[in-house]
């Protein structure tokens, strides 16, 4: 039976959840590890710290058993680049960064907003020996998005793991979309659907086009669409009046087919989005 979680609630009851101090200590943790020669360039071996770590403190990595659905994909897709939304302190980074070079792949892009996680990750991506892999780039993710787009970085989305501001995965795949970098082919996977659960993601990536046409025509302009989102995590992160930085509607045409990957026993859920063509209109 799967475990049951309260979404009104963030993962630790009372206390904060991220940006304690707690992220720092783990650095500490790890590199104050007596076999430090030994771990370096052993990117599971890093992971299995950060789960060490992890029984002291409530860590919002993605773990194993989600990370599985993740690297089954990387394994069949074998991305050139993949682009994660999120980095944290880079468990997922490390995780999917080493499945994409164990493919062939060359290029990990992570965004991350908070410049103090993306230094803590690029330590561990450094003592995980994948430096020349994973890429961590501070900044808000629409911003990032589209200068990629905008310098040539990423033309064509491969693989992208979504898991940051849970409001902003509409809007940023809408980016995507209007950029022309999600199109045939391009393949998402979209992090905590149910635990904190996104319901305006999922009725998006879900709907047929027909329904994305018609809501595409009622859509007004302007802010994150957080219906249906626990306000805790609707307040993550950005600031209370945040907006996208741009205001667009994405490419209803865009034909998906989506499904929901819940690991046996676990509370949460990845959702899988495969873009498998365009309906001209
Ligand atoms: C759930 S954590 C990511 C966990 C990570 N993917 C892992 O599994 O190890 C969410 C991260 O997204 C970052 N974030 C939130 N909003 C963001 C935004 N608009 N752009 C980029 N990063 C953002 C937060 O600072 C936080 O580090």
């Amino acid at each position: 039976m799967a475990q049951t979680l309260d979404p009104s609630k963030p993962p630790t009851q009372g206390g904060a959840w991220n940006n304690d101090g707690r992220e720092l200590k783990l650095l500490e943790f790890i590199y104050g590890q007596a076999n430090l020669d030994a771990i370096q360039g052993h990117p599971q071996k890093v992971l299995d710290l950060i789960d060490e770590f992890g029984k002291q403190y409530v860590f919002i990595n993605v773990g194993s058993e989600k990370g599985k659905v993740v690297t089954d994909l990387i394994d069949k897709i074998k991305p050139h680049t993949m682009i994660e939304l999120g980095c944290y302190v880079g468990y997922s980074a490390i995780l999917f960064g080493d499945a994409v070079r164990r493919n062939g792949g060359k290029r990990y892009l992570s965004l991350e907003l908070n410049p103090v996680f993306a230094a803590i990750a690029n330590m561990l991506v450094d003592l995980a020996g994948l430096r020349d892999v994973v890429k961590i780039i501070v900044g808000r993710s629409d911003a990032s998005l589209h200068k990629l787009h905008a310098t040539g970085e990423v033309k064509h989305v491969e693989l992208m793991f979504i898991d940051h501001y849970k409001p902003g995965y509409t809007s940023d795949l809408k980016l995507c979309e209007h950029l022309g970098m999600v199109s045939r082919g391009s393949v998402l996977a979209a992090d905590n659907v149910i635990y904190p659960g996104n319901p305006p993601y999922l009725e998006y990536v879900r709907s047929t086009v027909e329904q994305k046409r018609e809501a595409a025509k009622k859509s007004t302009a302007g802010g994150y669409d957080k219906r249906g989102i626990s306000e805790w995590t609707a307040q993550a992160f950005v600031g209370k009046d945040d907006k996208p930085l741009f205001d667009v509607v994405g490419n209803p045409n865009l034909v998906y087919e989506s499904t929901l990957h819940q690991p046996e026993g676990l509370g949460d859920a990845v959702e899988v989005t495969r873009c498998v063509g365009e309906e001209k209109a």
